[in-house]
């Protein structure tokens, strides 16, 4: 029921912009209802005034006016009921279409104010179903059953109107048998609802086994086990087969079974009908065109009662839908201070001290580490995997917050300064280089869109990048993405490099790539790292020996504490960890 509730604030804070839109819709339904439920009264007085015709002419009478004038008014409804359907639909797909693109315009937005944390606790899959699957179940319940729920809602009312005002007693008869019909309707759509709910939990879960496929592909490929991905993918799709198929045996008895009551209510009405004829105190031809004007309204009158119930399980997964959308919403946005100080470059130097911090709230991953960079110097940072390394790197440029202790930036804590100054000044070199889709140019200026072809030039020549570049047959310009690129993973580095060299950050935050590169790759990523921390205040995950021998200081981790640090000829001195693993081959990976 809670879920209920929020799903209809979130609709209404869509919503609330159209009430102009909803007040045409609603008078289109009404008046669509109208000239619907009216219409059978033409139908009947028709047949009423053909038998009159009919009996008339036995006599020797013939006038066939009045019955021509009830076809006239007929036909006249018939084409008013489809207007205002027609209108009807078309404000409902307005509505439906903006205010769903406005949702996904507002989860975009949000998504681009969200912490990292949010990023790293959720797959890339589940993030992107709610742009896919719960907005398009938004859209389509919207769609197709807003108007349709309306409309039936409105169809409803005014075939009871209608009927009691027109024969009591055979309205009665009519709407007699609703409560059976609603009491099966329950009972199918929650047995619908148990097997649709289970679907769609077998259906993610099939997804989440092909994602996990796709993904490690190459490891499936390479070790020959094609056969044994089949096999485990076998269960997943037969689970969604039979939840589909009960679901479908369920939801598909309701249309027949309401169309049986209906046909069933029918006959009821015409016996009923034909007896008030026959034993009734009404002219036998009047009552005629009765009977005629409730077995349509009979028809009718089922018709919203199956079409509601059919278009329930539509609204079910429209409203979980709604409740992913708002879980995402309900996220924190990154945390800016108010008036917060806005950088101008770096005077003393970047700092860390006695921080505290872990992802999980029992788990600290790092305890009690300081350090410090002067400006214009440069930390190593080495250490085992799982050491907490990248962890530093995070907390720096603030995708996470401290739980004890400070990151400063020349004394003042990173949580009092503007986050987008903050950002501006932090460059970050990772070891996965992200290319966008564009071309190179638009990838090297991706942080400085404003650059001019010089300045491009002159950051992807730093970047060791701008010859192989201009080898392409079409140069900056050639179109790359991250599934086609033309570029190796070496060359990927290049480019991110040359795309943090052009906005000349204040702080240098890099990670050095262990992947494999040849020899030659590798010697021009050598060269445009030391080109991009030249001068620069900078903190460099270390995994080469080059690049911790010309580091100004080193900062040795180990489980989450800085156990040793100093330069490289001190560390050598103190016989450490550091030391140790120098002697050993240096393994740092
Ligand atoms: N997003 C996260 N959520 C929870 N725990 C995390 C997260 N990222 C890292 N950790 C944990 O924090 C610890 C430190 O990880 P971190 O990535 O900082 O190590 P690292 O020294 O950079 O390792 P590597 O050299 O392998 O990259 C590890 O135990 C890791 O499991």
């Amino acid at each position: 029921m809670r879920e209920i509730g929020k799903a209809i604030k979130f609709f209404y804070h869509y919503m609330k912009r159209y009430k102009i839109g909803f007040t045409v819709t609603i008078l289109a339904i009404i008046a669509s209802t109208y000239f619907q439920v009216k219409a059978p009264v033409y139908m009947g007085r028709a047949i009423t005034e053909l038998a009159n015709y009919v009996v008339g002419l036995s006599r020797g009478v013939s006038d066939k006016g009045s019955f021509m004038q009830a076809i006239w008014m007929l036909l006249l409804f018939y084409v008013l009921t489809v207007v205002g359907m027609f209108i009807s639909n078309i404000v409902v797909t307005y509505i439906s279409g903006n205010s769903t693109n406005r949702m996904r315009r507002g989860l975009f937005g949000k998504l681009q104010r969200m912490t990292i944390k949010f990023f790293d606790s959720h797959q890339d899959g589940d993030i992107l179903s709610r742009f896919t699957s719960d907005l398009d179940n938004i859209s389509n319940a919207l769609n197709q059953a807003l108007g349709e729920i309306l409309m039936n809602i409105a169809m409803m009312i005014g075939i009871i109107i209608m009927m009691f005002h027109e024969n009591v007693a055979l309205a009665w008869v009519t709407v007699a048998s609703t409560p059976i019909a609603v009491l099966i309707a329950i009972v199918l759509i929650s047995k619908t609802r148990k097997y649709v709910d289970l679907q769609q939990d077998e259906v993610g879960k099939l997804n989440g086994y092909i994602n996990e496929q796709i993904s490690g592909q190459k490891v499936v490929i390479t070790n020959g086990l094609q056969g044994e991905a089949i096999k485990g993918f076998l269960p997943h799709n037969e689970k969604v087969r039979k939840a589909t198929f009960k679901g479908q045996v369920y939801s598909g008895m309701l249309f027949p079974v309401m169309n049986g009551l209906s046909l069933v209510n029918t006959a009821i009405v015409i016996f009923f009908g034909g007896w008030l004829a026959l034993n009734g105190d009404m002219a036998r031809t009047t009552a005629l065109g009765l009977v005629v004007v409730f077995v349509q309204y009979s028809q009718q009158f089922y018709q919203p009662i199956s079409q509601i119930s059919s278009l329930y399980s539509m609204f079910q997964v429209a409203i979980t839908g709604a409740r992913r959308l708002n879980e995402t919403f309900d996220e924190p946005d990154e945390i800016n201070p108010k008036a917060g100080k806005q950088l101008s470059g770096l005077k003393q130097g970047v700092a860390l001290k006695h921080v505290h911090f872990g992802y999980q709230q029992d788990n600290e991953i790092l305890h009690d580490v300081s350090m410090n960079v002067e400006k214009g110097r440069m930390v190593a940072l080495v250490g085992p995997t799982g050491s907490g390394k990248t962890t530093i790197m995070n907390l720096l440029n603030r995708f996470y917050d401290v739980d004890k202790g400070a990151v400063t930036f020349d004394g003042v804590d990173v949580r009092d300064i503007d986050l987008k100054s903050l950002r501006e000044h932090v460059g970050i070199v990772l070891q996965d280089s992200v290319i966008f889709s564009g071309t190179i140019r638009d990838n090297i200026s991706f942080g400085k869109p404003e650059a001019t072809d010089e300045e491009i030039y002159a950051a992807a020549k730093q970047a060791n990048i701008h010859d192989f570049i201009m080898g392409l047959e079409k140069g900056y310009k050639t179109q790359v993405s991250d599934e086609n690129s033309v570029f190796s993973t070496g060359q990927k580095q290049l480019i991110s490099i040359a795309r943090t060299i052009l906005t000349n950050p204040t702080l240098l935050i890099l990670d050095e790539a262990t992947s494999n590169v040849d020899t030659v790759t590798e010697a021009k990523i050598q060269k445009a790292m030391d080109n991009v921390i030249q001068g620069r205040t900078s903190f460099v995950i270390a995994h080469r020996l080059k690049t911790i021998l010309s580091a100004d200081k080193i900062v040795v981790l180990k489980d989450g504490k800085v156990i040793e640090q100093g330069s490289h000829e001190q560390l050598l001195e103190e016989k450490g960890f550091y030391s140790e693993l120098y002697h050993s081959q240096f393994v740092f990976e």
